[in-house]
């Protein structure tokens, strides 16, 4: 899907665009094959004949890391790995962008995010939903229009039925895959929460309390519906966000963010958000007879949507930062920290010798 975006003709992006230089993959003849079925004229650079060499395909992650035309590797591997892999690409020299959930655990990122610093290498984890154009319309009209007043109450359910549909062996399910919705759909769940309490001007960036789990255990001993809740004092608010792989989120509603004035109601799913309904009072509360004024937004764009990260990455990488601002190496370690401790409420330990950096 990365590297589909990254193909897409976008004429109204000038600034910057992507060339896909390499391919790795344990096993060359599969590296070759993803080039063919997703990129055979590489990405947008290269159609455009911007960046001349066609996409290289490799039969191992160290050669792309060691590639001297590689400006930053995109880590696709499963959770169990991200870690190592990403340690590996900063080591060789290169700029990291690692897919979601960036580490195993919170002890992996700060090693990650030291290894960058003291490298001064970009490093950021694949939160894609917050580069999506709703997500900037949703924070103008939460914090600067202030549309529903003030934020008292995030609930968000981002559920995929894979429990009994995919096989036990799949990465989403398994043990050996750090499988399960928390770990998988986790940072999406929590990105609501982040945007509308935890950034909310009024918290100032203080990190939420009294953080709960309730976790029921899959057969596959990971989780298979988990709730997080998250208590911002200063705002008198709290967040409830629900992962599951027992059924389907639900049909139009995979967040509902409640103020004093209305609520908003986020449609899709919580990784493409492209719809909301801003549900406001037309006039004051009342018990029986409350009146509403709705506005629906829609906000579609081609492609999957990971290109606005791809977009947002190469500005940082091309005006020298190493940091993005939006998922900052702090937000994530906040994440991380908050899977950690959901995993300590919920029973949920990764096998023995799995964490890198614990
Ligand atoms: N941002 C987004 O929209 C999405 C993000 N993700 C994230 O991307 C990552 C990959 O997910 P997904 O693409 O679905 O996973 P896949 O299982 O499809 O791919 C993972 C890749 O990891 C490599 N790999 C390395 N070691 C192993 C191993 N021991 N067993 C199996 N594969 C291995 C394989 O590449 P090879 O064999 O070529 O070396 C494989 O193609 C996850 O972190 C996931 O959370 C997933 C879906 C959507
Ligand atoms: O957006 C997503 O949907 C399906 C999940 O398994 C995947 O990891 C996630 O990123």
């Amino acid at each position: 899907m990365f590297v589909s975006d990254l193909v897409l003709d976008r004429p109204e992006v000038t600034d910057v665009s992507h060339a896909v230089v390499a391919v790795g993959s344990r096993d060359k003849a599969k590296a070759a094959k993803f080039i063919e079925e997703h990129c055979p004229k590489g990405a947008c650079a290269q159609v455009k004949g911007i960046h001349k060499a066609p996409p290289q395909a490799y039969g191992s992650y160290d050669e792309v890391f060691g590639h001297p035309d590689v400006n930053i590797i995109y880590i696709g591997t499963l959770h169990p790995t991200h870690y190592s892999d990403a340690k590996a690409a900063l080591e060789a020299g290169k700029n990291v962008l690692v897919e979601k959930p960036a580490c195993l655990n919170a002890a992996e990122w700060k090693s990650l995010s030291k290894i960058a610093k003291e490298k001064g290498l970009f490093l950021m984890e694949g939160l894609w939903t917050r580069f999506q154009p709703m997500t900037q319309t949703l924070i103008k009209k939460l914090h600067d229009e202030k549309v529903i007043g003030d934020i008292k109450a995030v609930k968000t359910d981002f559920s995929m039925p894979f429990y009994d549909s995919l096989p036990a062996s799949h990465r989403t399910l398994s043990r050996e895959a750090a499988g399960g919705p928390l770990m998988d759909l986790g940072p999406y769940i929590l990105l609501p929460a982040l945007l509308a309490l935890y950034y909310n001007p009024a918290n100032g960036k203080a990190k939420p309390e009294n953080v709960r789990a309730s976790m029921i255990k899959s057969r596959h001993d990971v989780d298979l519906t988990t709730t997080i809740t998250l208590d911002f004092p200063r705002l008198g608010a709290q967040g409830v966000c629900t992962t599951s792989h027992a059924y389907s989120s639900p049909k139009d509603e995979r967040g509902l963010i409640i103020g004093t004035r209305g609520e908003i109601a986020i449609h899709d799913g919580l990784s493409r958000i492209t719809k909301v309904t801003i549900k406001q009072y037309d006039g004051e509360f009342s018990f029986r007879d409350m009146k509403w004024k709705e506005e629906t937004i829609e906000q579609p764009f081609p492609g999957m949507g990971l290109h606005f990260e791809a977009d947002a990455v190469a500005r940082d990488i091309r005006d020298g930062r190493t940091e993005n601002e939006l998922v900052s190496h702090e937000e994530t370690l906040l994440v991380m920290e908050l899977l950690d401790e959901t995993r300590k409420q919920g029973g949920y330990a990764f096998p023995e010798g799995m964490e890198q950096v614990v």
